[in-house]
């Protein structure tokens, strides 16, 4: 993809994430849905979703041109198109295996990255750890790779209580009630449009322990993990919805991260610190740190070596 192509995905994605949030009178008083039209909602809706699909169908265009320069490594684009004729896939298909990886692949990775950055550089003590556990497993090979993330046991609790304490995606998907059914003394109707709240379950400390406190070594020797059977840490939700992309995201993650820490050394940059340093949140479908995490790097891990 070329860089005017990344430009134009990315304020499509934008306009998509705030229509993921923005408000529809019909979603709380269906009757009253023409003023949704009346303010332009269902177009910009419309717009969006024309816009996606063209971009889309870009990507497989470019992907099925014969004269593409061919690179080293296939794309999961090439290797749909390749699998078409015998997994019977339409273009419709790899249209939608693109959105859900483009849509719901790429934002919660990096939300999770810049709120795990941030933890680390306001604790210094887990910064340092989990640099010297990288470091020792890497050495000197000068890149962390995926081969090496079954040895970085404390990288791994790190983004396991990034998820707890900033969940990406806090409110899942939406479901539906489809009976009758009592929780905690409220009867929720059938058919009521029901929200899980994942972050603020994280963060009950009924469950938790010092639940605002970013502390990884909390699940040294405990059982609970975020793959949907543990209610009280579910980061990718649970049950038959659950994120079909968690491995995948969870390792995107863990390599960002080890990466990260390996390379460089981190720090706030001068007038800001843990004191004053802005942990609000943005409204999104994926979860963001509302203003730019600034951070200054002052050694690379090439410089810490030499010096050792
Ligand atoms: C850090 C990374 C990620 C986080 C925290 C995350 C989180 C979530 C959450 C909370 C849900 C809603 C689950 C529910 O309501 O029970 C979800 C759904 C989904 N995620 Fe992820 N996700 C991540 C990465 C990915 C990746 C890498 C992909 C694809 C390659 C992906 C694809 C999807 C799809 C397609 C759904 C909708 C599933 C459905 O409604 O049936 N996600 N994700």
């Amino acid at each position: 993809m070329g860089g005017t192509e990344k430009s134009d995905f990315h304020r499509i994605s934008l306009e998509t994430q705030a229509l993921f949030v923005a408000f529809f009178v019909s979603d709380f008083i269906p009757w009253l849905g023409r003023i949704d039209t009346l303010t332009g909602q269902p177009a910009r809706l419309v717009k969006n979703f024309i816009e996606l699909d063209a971009f889309y169908d870009q990507v497989i265009n470019e992907h099925m041109d014969p004269k593409r320069p061919r690179s080293e490594h296939e794309d999961f684009v090439d290797v749909m198109i390749k699998l078409q004729k015998d997994l019977n896939l339409t273009r419709d298909h790899i249209n939608g295996v693109l959105m859900n990886i483009l849509l719901a692949g790429t934002d919660t990775g990096s939300a999770t990255v810049v709120w795990a950055m941030t933890e680390l550089i306001r604790n210094p003590r887990v910064m340092t750890k989990a640099q010297d556990e990288v470091r020792s497993v890497v050495g000197s090979k000068n890149k962390v790779e995926g081969s090496d993330l079954a040895q970085l046991h404390y990288l791994k609790l790190v983004v396991k209580e990034t998820f707890r304490l900033h969940s990406p995606g806090p409110l899942l998907v939406p479901r539906e009630t489809i009976r009758h059914c009592t929780i905690n003394g409220y009867d929720i109707l059938p058919k009521t449009l029901v929200f899980v709240n994942a972050m603020a379950i994280g963060r009950d400390p009924e469950y938790w322990k010092d639940p605002d406190m970013f502390v990884p070594e909390r699940f040294i020797n405990s059982e609970v993990d975020y793959e949907g059977t543990h209610f009280e840490l579910i980061p990718f939700g649970a049950g038959r919805r659950i994120c079909p992309g968690m491995s995948f995201g969870t390792m995107t993650v863990e390599l960002t991260m080890a990466n990260l820490v390996y390379h460089f050394n981190w720090e706030f940059p001068s007038g800001v610190n843990k004191q004053n340093i802005d942990m609000s949140e943005a409204p999104g479908i994926a979860v963001h740190k509302k203003s730019d995490l600034l951070v200054a790097t002052k050694t690379s891990s090439s410089d810490v070596q030499r010096q050792e």
